[in-house]
């Protein structure tokens, strides 16, 4: 039986770290509420589903070619992902749209088929890898089907093949990433995408998202690495080569990574691995956030960056000292300096960097800072249920710009959320520009529902003012989707659709992700 996170939070029961003692202090102090425990999540015992829409007939085919569950346990946690939003409806018990079935195939034919079956009966189908989607990319939209499966990956999770001579591996799309970088390891290779979801999600789900992960700068986001893949529609099957380079036309390749489910199911991935190397840290104290980034900057374009570059800004950086505790480093980094942390695993010209870091007015801070970091980069999402329970508001948002305009987008994203505590961090760097990540946190309001749709309406308004990107990395899913239209225009909302209707005529495949129905 593969492992399962709790349906209402992250991870396993029990897992994960929970809030330390002197967080009762900044809850009360910054966030506006009392520390104390307000809400937990039902329990699955106590939620009620509506019954199966499953039309009979269909039931009965899908039987034939792939295991089709129907109880309470597989619909519930294979209703939602894992955002803010996500976690609000599972905490209340609200599984109004969870799907009908819950159907598993074995291979890629049965996938084929149940997306052939699917559409000759119009229900809907939501691809389902790893179940973090942060912006309700498997919310259970119907569109203009019946019912709904939810078609869970989870027995496409074989190593296809591994090439250390290239340095290609090819996954299924179900095999989740620890398992992916453990098949590696045994050959002195490593995955080298890292996202803070790295735990639970999947080759596939990435690659269907566009994920970047903590090493990005290193080695470059999920879609730089995905050499070729294969991905089944309702009406036929697309392969791509996995010839390093191409002048074949425009790359279809790019046309399946990101389609979010959309199209059909990516059902195996060639990934670009590189030779395992552990990496090593040091850490800077740097005198502002923008001064920082333009230290970044002139790494990124002399190629002498860090795989791993991590810069908080002020609020982030004392909001992360607060809640660590604050030593030596704490204290040196107080006075409203900010904390860059760097990652070597392979990358050369460390020696330069340290040296225009600290002609750039960096303090060194020893490796402590980038190893404590690394100890607790998976952290955060348990925080989180801990978090929710004492009624804060917690969210992420996340964009990317140009150098020249990062400052602006900064600006302009922190205006837009008066009244909550933000914090922001640069992650990915690239010679033209860099990601902007903020972490929201506020006290919950009396209908958090309708207090997110504000302030994500607000923040999302303003990174598309502000000439930002509407996701850098998390997707479009349903929560992106109306704001789609203004990053790639008309033509480009009516191209999209065209290539949908071509591969999905019969629009069962994940209704209302990416583009709005
Ligand atoms: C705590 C937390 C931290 C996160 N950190 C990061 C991060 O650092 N970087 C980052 O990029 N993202 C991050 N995310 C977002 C999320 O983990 C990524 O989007 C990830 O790529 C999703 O992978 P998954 O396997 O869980 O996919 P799912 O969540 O299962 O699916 C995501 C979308 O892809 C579709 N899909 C899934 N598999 C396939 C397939 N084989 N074929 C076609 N469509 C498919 C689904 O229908 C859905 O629309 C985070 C999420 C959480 C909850």
């Amino acid at each position: 039986m593969r492992r399962e996170q709790v349906f209402w939070g992250w991870g396993e029961p029990g897992a994960g770290p929970s809030l330390p003692e002197h967080a009762g202090e900044l809850l009360r102090e910054e966030i506006g509420v009392s520390g104390e425990i307000v809400s937990r999540p039902v329990e699955l015992d106590a939620v009620a589903l509506p019954p199966s829409a499953l039309p009979a007939a269909l039931r009965e085919r899908l039987q034939a070619v792939a295991e089709v569950r129907e109880d309470v346990e597989a619909r519930v946690l294979r209703s939602r992902g894992k955002s803010y939003l996500d976690l609000l409806a599972s905490r209340s018990g609200d599984f109004a749209s969870a799907p009908d079935a819950v159907v598993v195939p074995a291979d890629a034919r049965a996938v084929a088929s149940v997306l052939q079956l699917c559409s000759e009966y119009g229900v809907a189908v939501v691809p389902f890898g790893g179940g973090t989607s942060v912006v309700g990319g498997l919310a259970g939209e119907r569109g203009r089907c019946s019912a709904l499966v939810s078609l869970d990956l989870g027995r496409l999770d074989r190593v296809v093949s591994i090439d250390p001579w290239s340095l290609v591996a090819v996954f299924e799309p179900g095999i989740r990433l620890p398992e992916a970088d453990a098949a590696l390891r045994a050959q002195g290779l490593a995955l080298g995408h890292v996202p803070q979801s790295y735990e639970w999600a999947t080759v596939g789900g990435c690659a269907a998202t566009r994920s970047a992960g903590q090493t990005s700068t290193g080695h470059g986001r999920i879609d730089e690495q995905v050499v070729a893949l294969s991905c089944v529609t309702p009406v036929g099957s697309l392969s791509t080569l996995d010839a390093p380079g191409s002048a074949a036309g425009p790359a279809l390749r790019e046309l399946v990574l990101g389609s979010e489910g959309t199209l059909g199911v990516i059902t195996s991935v060639a990934l670009r691995v590189r030779r395992r190397v552990e990496a090593s840290y040091d850490a800077w104290s740097v005198e502002s956030f923008l001064a920082g980034a333009e230290l970044l900057r002139a790494l990124e374009q002399d190629g002498i960056a860090p795989d791993i570059a991590r810069l908080s800004d002020e609020e982030e950086t004392r909001t992360s000292l607060a809640l660590a505790g604050t030593g030596t480093v704490g204290r040196r980094l107080l006075g409203g300096r900010c904390l860059l942390v760097c990652g070597w695993q392979g990358a050369t010209g460390r020696a330069s960097a340290a040296r225009k870091l600290i002609r750039g007015g960096a303090l060194p801070l020893g490796p402590a800072p980038g190893h404590a970091w690394e100890k607790s980069r998976f952290a955060g999402p348990h925080l989180r249920d801990d978090l929710m329970d004492r009624g804060v508001l917690v969210e992420t948002i996340e964009t990317a710009t140009t150098w020249s305009n990062l400052e602006r987008l900064y600006r302009a994203v922190l205006a837009a959320l008066p009244g909550l505590h933000v914090g922001c961090h640069i992650s990915h760097l690239y010679p033209t520009g860099a990601s902007l990540y903020f972490t929201v946190l506020g006290a919950q309001s009396d209908d958090p529902v309708a207090q997110w749709g504000a302030f994500k309406d607000a923040a999302s308004r303003a990174i598309v003012s502000a000439g930002g990107t509407i996701t850098h990395h998390h997707a479009v899913g349903r929560d992106h989707a109306p704001y789609l239209g203004e990053e790639i225009g008309e033509l480009g909302i009516e191209l999209l659709r065209t290539v949908k209707t071509r591969c999905d005529p019969a629009g069962v495949m994940n209704p209302g992700k990416l583009l709005v129905d």
